[in-house]
């Protein structure tokens, strides 16, 4: 262990900094020093009236009289105005703003981006990062393209005016693996290609003392102020800077409409945490760079800017000033890095960073927990990975702790020639040999049999005007379609689709045998990357002509050739047949508008996808979400999170499905079965999702007219309309599209709007009327309902099919019953539903019944109770089970993960 500092600490002079007044002109003065800087808080525009040397805390909400500079502290407060002021002068940048997190301050960066938008960042974001961009993505039409941006090259294509790339956001160094991105290089990129994108950089892991990144192109950065800006752990802020004048005033909007401004007394805290930043971090700089070499010297990989071969070092370098506080080190067992956690004393077990204490984590264990071990492992992040974040403390004294901490965690012993690593290729044998052990056990995804479900759903305003770019406003039903696809052992496959009714009592049945089926066919491209997944007519033309011409039941036809194409797709692409049949239930109706086909076009992509490996679920569930169980459950299982990647990848293909079954769908269907809960859909490049929170407190009757329609004739005969008289029929689509936005806002808006929603639902009504989807039968339901007071639309396609009735909370529920009566007397088969349930959902593993996951080996598929008696497989348990019973029934299987 040495005592000698290693590498010069950054004492920078920062040369476009504002430079005082000369006072003589002969002994012009230099300009101040970054500590000087953040030393000395002064504001010429705010003079204190008793010339206070600490800026005062304006602890008030209000400011008295009109006209004056504040006026109420959500829109500003002077104690922020002096923070503000100050961040801005140390970080150069012509204009700051605090806010009330690092997550605030990102919040308000992004709310400059709109629906329709796309914003590249990086694939090792912290995790909070992720989580923000990813509700976006499914909350407000944002498209999130996610590249590795140490290698500008995979982030380069990306930027073309075609993607509506609106901001890139960068963060560097990586944490916890300190990977250093080339943001200089990505924003002259970005500028030349997509002039108008952002280049936003999250800046935390430096601060503005050791890398200003406006100085080098990009237009906002933001800094967890939590972090070293304030330096003690006693508050939480977030700082934003930029230069641009136009995007500060919408930043300042943004928070002022937010209401997320930095507190007067957080504004107070953090202000006088950040005088002393440079001499913080220059003690912790140096500390760190004594930490790194003790432990690169002892042999364990470590992960250090500072170090001579970290990767990219001279690219940090030319942008940055020194090399942060934080770095990680591997050991190579996570045994091991546990006990050396649990050893230190100094180093306190935390999360976070940039305090003046130091501390130790494990970020596979805390911050990136969220994350999937396999997403973790792709990502290369180790297992055993500790991670330090360096304090004040005297750097002899954390040496110290470290080394015991090392010595009594055995990864490190004396020896007569002084301190050595304890052999740690037995540590890393012992973990390769768990994970030989655990990859022996990992059973192939085509040998396992999968379990899923997908909702159905209703539309309450803008059906058919949707597939003309109009919004529609749909939420998901409690009545869903469940798919079991099992593994088999005879080069065959099968469908089993128990709803379609061809005369049997089991439903529709139908094998292929895998070695006769058209391979040559099968179009090379199946995906194109993140887009739309595209169908090839020629393909699926070969499939109905050369496989399907004996099934004559137009519904088996229809199903069985979504299954194929996309079965064949995949199998061609990734070089295997596996054998399987896919067996289908739904507890909704088929083809009556209520999204049976999305929902059974999401159960078998997810199906396919997930036996082809193309998406994977956690074995076991990540932490439990309460608040979406399904609808129909009865069961406690645990439920948990399908992550929204799988989600966006199942929608895709779920749309390709949806395309062969029905034509020129809008997507608004199988976005709902997919996401679930109350959503605002709008087709198309510039559109997106965007979910609703007030349909949930909403009661719907559905109505099955049992009159036979068929989606793909009705949205044709539309469009048939359309072609006919463009003028007459664009007019009923614009008077949608403003009931559409009516509804919209009365939904947003508090208080009950119950009333105004019954008249839109007639006024929608009317409109499909006009466009020439209603049915007597339809009009019949509306008819009844009427005679009660309640408002009725034809929902989906219409041509017969299912009718909505909306059922205010203060309906009696005698005149509820009567209604039900009636509409059953006529023939008609009404639900009362809930809506607003989860969407697509995965078993993910076996709760007290043995599922037998792994048989292609018959006759293993039975399933055994408690006393280890077979009671039949799976498949043929799900066939059994009575229609009322099955969701609850599917639901009690085990724990399910939900999107
Ligand atoms: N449970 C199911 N099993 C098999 N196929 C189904 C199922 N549900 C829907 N489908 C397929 O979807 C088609 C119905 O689509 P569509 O007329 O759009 O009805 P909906 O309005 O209910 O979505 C059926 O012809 C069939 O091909
Ligand atoms: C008529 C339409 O707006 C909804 C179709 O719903 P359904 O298939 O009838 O459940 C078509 C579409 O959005 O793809």
């Amino acid at each position: 262990m040495t005592d000698k500092l290693p590498f010069e600490i950054a004492t920078t002079s920062v040369g476009d900094l504002p430079t005082p007044e000369p006072d003589s002109p002969y002994r012009p003065r230099r300009p101040y020093r970054f500590s000087t800087l953040c030393a000395t808080v002064e504001n010429p525009g705010l003079k204190d009236q008793y010339g206070s040397s600490s800026v005062p805390i304006y602890q008030t909400a209000t400011f008295k009289g009109i006209g004056g500079e504040y006026d109420y502290s959500r829109s500003g407060n002077p104690t922020r105005s002096h923070l503000e002021h100050h961040i801005a002068k140390i970080s150069s940048a012509a204009h700051g703003f605090a806010v009330s997190s690092g997550m605030a301050a990102l919040d308000t960066i992004l709310r400059l981006l709109k629906p329709g938008d796309a914003i590249v960042a990086g694939d090792d974001l912290y995790g909070g990062t992720n989580r923000l961009l990813a509700y976006l993505r499914t909350h407000a039409g944002i498209t999130v393209h996610h590249a590795d941006t140490t290698k500008p090259d995979t982030l380069i294509p990306l930027l073309k005016t075609e993607n509506n790339i609106a901001m890139v956001l960068l963060e560097s160094p990586t944490n916890p693996l300190l990977k250093i991105v080339d943001i200089a290089t990505i924003a002259k990129e970005v500028k030349e290609r997509v002039p108008a994108a952002l280049v936003v950089v999250d800046n935390t892991m430096m601060s503005p003392f050791l890398q200003r990144p406006l100085e080098h192109g990009a237009d906002i950065v933001y800094d967890s102020a939590t972090k070293y800006l304030s330096g003690h752990h006693d508050l939480m802020a977030g700082i934003i800077t930029c230069n641009r004048d136009d995007v500060a005033k919408q930043i300042a909007f943004i928070i002022n409409a937010t209401g997320n401004g930095l507190t007067p007394f957080d504004s107070f805290l953090l202000l006088r945490g950040s005088k002393t930043l440079a001499i913080r971090l220059n003690q912790q700089s140096s500390t760190s760079m004594l930490v790194a070499r003790y432990l690169h010297s002892l042999g364990f990989p470590t992960f250090y800017p500072g170090l001579p071969d970290h990767p990219n070092r001279e690219m940090h370098e030319r942008i940055s000033s020194g090399y942060g506080a934080v770095l990680s080190f591997a050991t190579g067992s996570k045994d091991i890095s546990e006990r050396i956690v649990a050893a230190t004393r100094l180093w306190s077990v935390s999360v976070s960073f940039g305090c003046v204490n130091s501390l130790i984590s494990m970020p596979c264990a805390m911050s990136h927990a969220s994350i999937p071990p396999a997403t973790r492992a792709a990502r290369g992040l180790p297992e055993d990975l500790i991670r330090l974040c360096v304090g004040i403390e005297d750097p002899a004294d954390l040496l110290d702790d470290l080394e015991r901490a090392l010595i009594d965690a055995g990864a490190i012993r004396r020896t007569a020639a002084g301190l050595v690593r304890v052999q740690t290729s037995i540590g890393e044998a012992v973990q390769k040999l768990a994970e030989k052990e655990a990859a022996k056990d990992e059973i192939p995804p085509h040998e396992k049999q999968w379990v899923v479900s997908a909702p159905g759903k209703v539309i309450l305003f803008g059906e058919h005007a949707v597939v003309y770019g109009v919004p529609a406003l749909a939420a998901s039903l409690s009545l869903r379609c469940y798919a079991i696809s099992t593994p088999r052992a005879d080069d065959t496959l099968g469908v089993h689709f128990l709803d379609i009714d061809i005369g049997q009592l089991d439903g529709f049945k139908y094998e292929w045998d895998l070695s006769e089926l058209p391979w040559d066919a099968v179009p090379s491209q199946s995906s194109q990357g993140e887009g739309e997944v595209a169908l090839n007519h020629q393909f699926l033309d070969t499939i109905t002509s050369q496989v399907l011409a004996d099934i004559s039941n137009a519904h088996a036809r229809q199903a069985s050739l979504a299954f194929l194409y996309l079965y064949m797709v995949l199998a061609a692409h990734s070089g295997q047949r596996p054998a399987l049949t896919l067996a289908a239930r739904a507890t909704l109706p088929v083809g009556a508008g209520l999204g049976s086909s999305a929902s059974f076009s999401v159960c078998t992509s997810t199906s396919l996808l997930l036996v082809f490996g193309r998406i994977r679920v956690p074995s076991q569930s990540l932490p439990a979400t309460p608040s979406t169980p399904p609808a129909s459950s009865s069961s406690s299982a645990p439920t948990s999170k399908l992550p929204d990647t799988l989600a966006q990848c199942v929608n895709r293909y779920a749309f390709l499905l949806e395309k062969i079954l029905h034509g020129t769908p809008s997507g608004v269907d199988n976005s709902v079965a997919v996401f679930g809960g109350g959503l605002q859909y709008t087709k198309g490049q510039g559109g997106g999702l965007e979910a609703i929170d007030g349909f949930k407190a909403l009661r719907f009757l559905l109505t099955d007219t049992r009159v036979p329609r068929n989606t793909r004739s009705l949205v044709a005969g539309v469009a048939e309309r359309l072609a006919k008289d463009p003028n007459g029929v664009g007019e009923i689509l614009e008077q949608i599209r403003e009931v559409v936005g009516r509804a919209r806002r009365t939904l947003g808006e508090e208080g009950d709007g119950t009333a105004v929603l019954a008249d839109l639902i007639d006024e929608n009504h009317a409109h499909l009327v006009d466009l020439g989807v209603s049915h007597p039968s339809l009009e019949d339901v509306r008819d009844v309902t009427r005679t009660y007071g309640l408002a009725t639309k034809l929902t989906g396609a219409g041509g017969g099919g299912c009718a909505v009735t909306l059922v205010p909370d203060d309906f009696s529920e005698s005149s509820l019953s009567s209604v039900i009566i009636t509409l059953r007397e006529k023939g008609y088969v009404p639900y009362l539903t809930q809506v607003g349930g989860p969407g697509l959902g995965v078993l993910v593993s076996q709760g007290s019944l043995a599922l037998p996951m792994t048989p292609p080996e018959p006759p293993a598929c039975g399933i055994e109770n408690s006393d280890g008696l077979s009671e039949g497989t799976l498949a043929e348990l799900f066939a059994q089970q009575s229609k009322p019973e099955l969701g609850s029934w599917i639901d009690g299987l085990g724990n399910w993960a939900f999107v």
